[in-house]
């Protein structure tokens, strides 16, 4: 069967954008990642996730990263490759959220629990699983294939 062609009429998706980074120990071939606890709102306290945020309207995804990572962390970083997800490279978090990974390693400053977060915890592939990550987290650190 021929493959059908993109529907170019199908309505562009309207949600927000969620950007974060798997800082690790060597983005060529990671064995630890920063994870971090989140402290507010209420209702995603005490849960492990990525450090990142909402990319603001009209804002560049990778700038917001960036931003994101110095107000939450204290760390300037560089980008490695994108964690591909299935939603074109993106991860689905809500039906209006969706989460868009980028490996990085820490370029200057040690990470700092500063914002929305009160633990930082460096995780390797023995115990990454048994902390009580967001749950669209769990695909995308399944997928860095720590080791
Ligand atoms: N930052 C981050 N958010 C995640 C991850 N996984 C996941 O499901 N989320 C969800 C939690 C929140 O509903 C949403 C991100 O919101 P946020 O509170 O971090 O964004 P923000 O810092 O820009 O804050 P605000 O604009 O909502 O005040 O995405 C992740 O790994 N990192």
């Amino acid at each position: 069967m021929p493959a059908l062609p993109a529907d170019s009429s199908a309505p562009a998706w309207a949600g927000r954008l969620v950007v974060a980074a798997a800082i690790v120990d060597d983005v060529a071939r990671p064995a630890r990642l920063l994870a971090a606890r989140r402290s507010a709102p209420a209702e995603l306290a005490g849960r492990w996730e990525l450090p990142g945020g909402k990319v603001e309207p009209e804002e560049d995804p990778v700038a917001a990263l960036h931003r994101e990572l110095h107000e939450e962390l204290g760390v300037r970083v560089s980008l490695g490759a994108p964690v591909a997800g299935p939603l074109g490279g993106d991860w689905p978090i809500t039906p209006v959220l969706r989460l868009r990974v980028w490996l990085a390693g820490t370029r200057s400053g040690d990470p700092q629990p500063l914002l929305d977060h009160d633990e930082l915890r460096w995780v390797g592939p023995a115990d990454w699983a048994a902390l009580p990550w967001l749950p669209a987290d769990l695909p995308v650190v399944a997928a860095l294939g720590l080791r």
